[in-house]
């Protein structure tokens, strides 16, 4: 029986420190600096390079949380790092040499001869020990197999997997891929690899082949096990401070005074807060209806901050319902200037309202278009934010229904209306404004179909926006390569975010500058008459009732929707609760 997959790396590791410890006494001392694994050739461990990139303000993540997720897919990663660690000290030691070669035999005092004598005990001791394992292995060190053969392969069709079987495979599958000339069993390519990596994939997470190959894809191996491993966990719920009503500081300590236990969420934002645990519902204290507070993602902090939104200025938010951005962008205008909040789905219009009054955003106007119309229905506003409709890649966490419900047709349908949508954004910006000029495009996939291919296609129909600096100090940079499709190289300059790196959802963001007018931005009016027309016909409310009324009727067929879409959820068919009611019903004894 060759040896396991654990037992060789036990096997290695071993021989490693041995090796380690014997060259701290026999070695002439080479002044090294600490090189961590990845420099040698191996992949660095994924630890070490979210550390490395992650800067000193980043958001403070769950990170026992995030941990244990990491350890339960990669239960080695800490031994690995413990590895790194004793090797540094090793080179520590290696700074105090007993000798070097250049020393004279003679000059050898009795402390030299006694510490010759045991190095050279121990070589052989070493080599005995390696003389015995080579025996025992054979000349040849036989390759890990890890693969399933041909009838096991059979033997697992159809049936349901051995979970930790599976589990077990894709760690050694992936230790494999990141290693492939050492680790792979002769004969076989990595192609059969990652196949049977994808399968485990789909019947341990529960993902289709083609959304696993595609998110699968966008990293290295180790990465996108971290990432679909991420995935299983829900980001901490996040709360955005309302400045318009509130200051942090004051609302954390009457949360507190709640029951409810805090933090901020990093030196990134000043209005974030984390929330660990309450005994009071957050989404029902005084403070929520108040409006001091809105239940928001840290990742859709981004945007807005990517904005930079001005006071006085006119801004549109394109896709803008439930209204988290809207209310932010209001927020960081001091209720001053004017927002426009459009949303083409008029039922999303109702949130997107009801949060602008419970937030207090007296500078917004709602507007009910497909963005597609703009700028022809309203131009020439200082920024716009298209926080546009997606597949939901980013946020699998929260929803995982998108596991097994994107299909192709979705990564071609919706990036044409992304494309569509960014060209209308872009196109609705007044080249001329004197502070703005911005254009902030995000979505919550990872997809690079829906980011970076968005973004080339606007660069290259609209020669009139340069990308730029999204100024937000966390994020990765954009794709300027996807498997052998290449971008424009300024694409770096846009920012993804992934559960495991960040602990926030899946999002990117693409700020752009409009450098010069185009013949494209033809608009009926301009956001400056718009806004005096709304003005002027409402007096007091900046809300025009015509589309905003609330009808009992089809709110309760909305709430009915959202308790089955929360059924579902948990795993409990809304039908077959139904059905059982109505048995009971009829059982019930009629009076
Ligand atoms: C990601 S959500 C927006 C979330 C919102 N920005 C927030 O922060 O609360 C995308 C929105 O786009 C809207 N939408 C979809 N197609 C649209 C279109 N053609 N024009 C305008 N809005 C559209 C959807 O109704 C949905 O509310």
């Amino acid at each position: 029986m060759p040896p396991s997959f654990e037992e060789m790396e036990a096997r290695k590791e071993k021989k490693d420190n041995k090796r380690k410890r014997s060259a701290s006494v026999s070695e002439k001392p080479a002044k090294k600096a600490y090189e961590p694994k990845g420099k040698k050739g191996k992949k660095q461990a994924p630890v070490v390079s979210d550390e490395e990139e992650m800067p000193a303000d980043l958001p403070e993540v769950d990170l026992e949380e995030l941990a244990s997720a990491k350890k339960a897919l990669f239960d080695d990663s800490e031994e690995e790092e413990e590895g790194d660690e004793f090797y540094d000290s090793d080179e520590e030691g290696r700074e105090k040499p007993i000798w070097s070669d250049d020393e004279d035999i003679e000059t050898l005092n009795v402390a030299n001869m006694e510490a010759l004598s045991r190095k050279l005990d121990e070589e052989e001791e070493l080599e005995a020990e390696e003389a015995e394992e080579e025996l025992v292995e054979g000349a040849v060190q036989p390759k890990a197999i890890v693969l399933p053969t041909a009838e096991e392969e059979e033997a697992m069709e159809g049936h349901p997997q051995d979970v930790t079987m599976t589990r077990t495979r894709m760690m050694e599958i992936t230790k494999v891929l990141e290693d492939f000339k050492t680790l792979a069993e002769d004969g076989k390519s990595r192609t059969e690899y990652v196949n049977r990596l994808i399968k485990d994939i789909c019947s341990y997470f529960g993902y289709t082949p083609f959304l696993a190959e595609k998110l699968f894809n966008l990293f290295s191996p180790s990465e996108a096990m971290e990432f679909f491993e991420a995935n299983e966990i829900s980001r901490p719920t996040t709360i955005r401070t309302n400045t318009l009503h509130s200051r942090r500081r004051d609302l954390a300590q009457t949360l507190v005074n709640r029951g409810v236990n805090l933090q901020p969420i990093g030196t990134w934002t000043k209005v974030g807060l984390q929330i660990f645990d309450s005994q009071v519902p957050v989404g029902a204290t005084p403070e929520y209806l108040a409006g001091h507070y809105i239940l928001q993602a840290a990742s859709s902090f981004l945007p807005v901050m990517a904005l930079q939104p001005q006071e006085n200025e006119r801004i549109l938010d394109m896709a803008a319902a439930p209204g988290g951005k809207t209310t932010y962008i209001s927020a960081m205008m001091k209720n001053t200037g004017c927002v426009f909040a459009n949303d083409a789905n008029k039922a999303r219009t109702k949130s997107l309202i009801a949060n602008i009054h419970r937030l207090g955003c007296r500078n917004t106007i709602v507007c009910n278009y497909d963005a597609r119309e703009f700028p022809k229905v309203i131009g020439g506003f200082d920024r716009v934010l298209l926080d546009a409709p997606c597949s939901g890649t980013g946020v699998i966490g929260k929803d995982e229904s998108v596991k097994v419900s994107r299909t192709e047709k979705d990564f071609i349908q919706i990036p044409h209306l992304q494309k569509q949508l960014l060209l209308s954004a872009i196109d609705s910006v007044d080249a001329n404004s004197a502070t703005g000029g911005i254009i902030v495009y995000s979505t919550c996939s990872v997809a690079v179909e829906e980011n970076e291919s968005v973004v080339e296609y606007a660069l290259r129909k609209r020669p009139n926006v340069r990308l730029v600096d999204t100024g937000l100090a966390i994020g990765k940079e954009g794709f300027t390569s996807y498997r052998g499709k290449h971008f424009s190289p300024k694409l770096s300059l846009t920012r993804r975010y992934y559960p495991h790196t960040y602990n926030v959802d899946g999002f990117y963001v693409a700020k752009f500058k409009k450098i010069a007018s185009s013949p494209h931005d033809v608009s009926k009016a301009g956001a400056k008459e718009k806004e005096h027309a709304a003005r002027s016909e409402q007096d007091d409310t900046i809300i025009n009732d015509d589309f905003a009324e609330f009808d009992a009727d089809q709110d309760k067929e909305l709430i009915q929707q959202t308790v089955n879409r929360n059924m579902k959820k948990r795993g409990v068919n809304p039908n077959a609760r139904k059905a059982d009611k109505v048995i009971k019903e009829e059982e019930a004894p009629k009076e």
